[in-house]
């Protein structure tokens, strides 16, 4: 058989760990597969003596992470340690520099550094490969960038983010309580490093610029993605969206619109939607991920799978490996690097949708009313609205749902009720998925 291909595994936490275990427990088929074995020859991470379950005794073991891109026993480096720049950076940077090919599941670094580091690869002509790090398991990265070649896709959204998704399934389907399942999705293996990235919609928005950059052919604008996590979402607000006929999940959306329409550019959110029980996408529970994307010949395909986790993580990082020891390197992104295009990012405000949103208030007269002049005085108008329950700020729980119109004029009735004696905390807004 020929050559085996090399590699070095900088981290060796949930997701290196189960690297080192699927390439213990498949490497024959892996090999027949790849053309050529799959090796690791050197490892670095933090603390040495943790039992991680694998055996570490076969492998080199580096203090120096950065060392790893250094040795020339090494063809493949993989970082698996997470930041945007730090250790990872540097790690990229030396690898590439060393003539390595390079795998990451690091989203938070490919959001940064994602085109600067695709460019270096291309220069040197080095693979840059990064399917771990959008929806976990799912060949979302190889779907988009190959699968779907063909088509002008014009949107790409989806349920990105696997702590969010478990978290909100979880309190929805057992009640229980938003902290109490945060912790059982970092004990699982699902959370950051900073479970703050999770549950404040900056995962998410990490993986939905790597998204609109692989479907639109854009170059990536993390900047762009505008972000709403899931922190101000309470049991009654989950409640409320059943009884209405929905699901509450944390949705990434991208969407391109044509030059001269009124919502011309780049359009980036992560934001807690009302999903329709119809809609695919309210199905989908736990660590689980999907991802939709619209294309003008295949029209709309859904990939779904796990998007957190050792064993779907590592799969995909694998895959990433297969790759390269069969050859195929490259581009990282839609196109090379120099050929993607800057989009403008599109103004939200005259995007037309119906809105969730939730008050609480004081109670007593007048404040619907108020609220409802409001919306009256916005040009908003309302669908349904109910008064029903307590909020945790001992206030009363009113919830509306807004027929379809600019979002600009929800935007404007809000801040008409900004800083009003009758609003208890800040209301909740949620839009609701009607795509
Ligand atoms: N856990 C998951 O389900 C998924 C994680 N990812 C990404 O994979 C990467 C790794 O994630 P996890 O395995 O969950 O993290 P983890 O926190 O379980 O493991 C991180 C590893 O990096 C090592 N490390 C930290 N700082 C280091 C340093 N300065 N030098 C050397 N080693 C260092 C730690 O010792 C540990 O072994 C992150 O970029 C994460 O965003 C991507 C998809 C899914
Ligand atoms: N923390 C992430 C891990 C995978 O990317 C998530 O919960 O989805
Ligand atoms: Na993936």
């Amino acid at each position: 058989m020929a050559q085996p291909l090399r590699v070095a595994l900088a981290g060796l936490g949930t997701v290196g760990a189960g690297v080192i275990a699927l390439i213990d427990a498949n490497r024959d088929l892996i090999a027949r597969r790849a053309g050529r074995p799959i090796e690791i020859v050197a490892v670095s991470a933090r603390d040495r003596a943790r039992d991680r379950g694998v055996d570490l005794t076969r492998f080199a073991w580096l203090d120096d992470t950065r060392a790893l891109g250094q040795r020339d026993d090494v063809d493949v480096v993989v970082e698996l340690i997470g930041g945007a720049d730090g250790p990872a950076l540097t790690l990229a940077r030396e690898a590439l520099g060393q003539g390595k090919h390079f795998v990451t599941a690091n989203k938070a670094m490919i959001a940064h550094h994602g085109l600067a580091l695709a460019a270096e690869a291309e220069r040197l002509q080095r693979a840059f490969k990064y399917e771990a790090a959008v929806a976990g398991g799912i060949p979302v990265i190889k779907g988009l960038r190959e699968g779907a070649a063909a088509n002008a896709l014009t949107r790409v959204y989806g349920i990105l983010n696997g702590t969010c998704n478990y978290i909100l399934s979880t309190m929805e389907s057992e009640g229980a309580d938003f902290a109490a399942v945060l912790a059982e999705a970092q004990r699982l293996g699902y959370a950051e490093a900073d479970p703050g990235f999770d549950i404040d919609g900056v995962d998410a928005a990490h993986k939905l610029s790597i998204l609109a950059s692989l479907a639109f052919g854009s170059r990536l604008d993390f900047e762009a993605v505008a972000i709403t996590g899931i922190r101000q979402i309470i049991a009654a607000d989950i409640a409320q969206a059943q009884a209405l006929g929905y699901r509450v999940r944390l949705v990434g959306i991208a969407e391109t619109s044509p030059e001269g329409s009124s919502t011309a550019g780049l359009f980036q959110r992560v934001h807690p939607c009302l999903v329709p029980l119809h809609h695919p996408l309210a199905h989908v529970a736990g660590s689980l991920n999907a991802v939709v994307a619209e294309g003008n010949f295949v029209g709309r395909l859904l990939f779904e799978g796990r998007g957190a986790g050792a064993g779907p993580t590592a799969s995909a990082v694998v895959a990433d490996l297969i790759d390269i020891a069969r050859g195929e390197l490259g581009p990282a992104f839609a196109m090379p690097v120099a050929a993607l295009e800057a989009q403008p990012p599109a103004p939200a405000g005259e995007r037309r949708a119906r809105a969730y949103l939730r008050f609480s208030v004081a109670d007593r007269p007048g404040v619907l009313a108020e609220i409802a002049a409001a919306m009256r005085d916005a040009n908003v108008s309302i669908e349904s609205l109910i008064q029903r329950g307590q909020t945790p700020e001992g206030g009363a729980l009113v919830a509306l749902v807004t027929h379809e119109g600019p979002e600009r004029c929800v935007a404007d009735a809000l801040a008409r009720l900004d800083g009003s004696p009758s609003l208890l905390g800040q209301p909740m807004w949620m839009h609701i998925l009607d795509v």
